[in-house]
């Protein structure tokens, strides 16, 4: 699935076109789940449809979606941007920015220097850099491209082995383990547990996908993950608020003193 998504991206760059840029003012993702509103952060997803599920909201409205989040208590939105396969769309995230005081982070597969200025151009906070669509070195130097821009990096490992070979080259500030199987599209937050141990200390590490109950939080917060990446049950939920009270198991969002 991954090489047919990158097949895409690559045509897609050959075609892309710098949109103006989008002023909004910025927010950081690292600090936001640093001290995140309650005990592990939450980066909430906007996201219509997927690969491995199809058309996931029918009824999408992703401004009152992101709204829905803020409201919530999320302190991070992601949002989809990629049409062919998620069925999102770039000026989702612009439109979502205008209205939303959080990190904004897009969830897309960039694999190259002129989707970076793109995401610049957009209003993003933070974007995806994930191990394994390009060769380890390109990808640090994708990586320090887009902070030199002022935009974030969740850098992504889907096995032990990436995460070994991105961390003998360069140490994130920011790293997600995804739970998801690309190949059987199957999640478990086994995934999760095993990588941990190889987190370095100084990095903030979120895990990713297939997380729908307060039990899975707790799992993943025993094994030291600062903050989750959820979007399909919180998409599926009757309101974005109900889905995240719900997964939170009514834990109360922390109030500044
Ligand atoms: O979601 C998919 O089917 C998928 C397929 C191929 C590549 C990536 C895919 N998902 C991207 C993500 O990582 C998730 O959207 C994100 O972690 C949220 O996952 P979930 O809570 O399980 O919707």
């Amino acid at each position: 699935m991954l090489e047919k998504i990158l097949e895409t991206k690559r045509l897609e760059i050959a075609n892309l076109m710098l949109s103006e840029q989008v002023i909004v003012p910025t927010f950081s993702l690292y600090e936001a789940l640093k001290e995140p509103n309650r005990s592990i952060g939450l980066i909430a997803e906007v996201k219509k449809a997927s690969p491995s599920k199809g058309i996931i909201c029918e009824q999408f409205e992703p401004i009152s979606i992101a709204k829905g989040y803020q409201e919530g208590g999320a302190d991070a939105i992601s949002v989809l941007t990629d049409e062919m396969y998620f069925q999102g769309h770039r000026d989702y995230l612009s439109a979502i920015k205008k209205e939303v005081s959080l990190p904004v982070m897009r969830k897309d597969f960039i694999i190259d220097k002129k989707q970076i200025d793109e995401t610049v151009r957009i209003g993003a906070d933070a974007m995806l850099l994930i191990v394994g669509t390009v060769p380890i070195d390109q990808l640090k130097e994708l990586y320090e491209y887009a902070y030199s821009l002022g935009l974030e990096c969740l850098v992504e490992v889907h096995a032990k082995e990436e995460l070994v070979e991105l961390l003998t080259t360069f140490t994130p500030k920011i790293i997600g383990v995804n739970n998801r199987n690309l190949k059987t599209f199957e999640t478990t937050l086994t995934q999760t547990e095993e990588m941990a141990k190889l987190i370095p200390e100084g990095s903030l590490f979120v895990s990713e996908s297939g997380i729908h109950h307060t039990s899975d939080l707790d799992r993943v917060k025993k094994v030291g993950a600062a903050g989750v990446l959820v979007g399909e049950s919180l998409m599926r939920a009757s309101s974005p608020e109900a889905g995240i009270a719900a997964l939170f198991g009514g834990e109360s969002v922390a109030t500044s003193s």
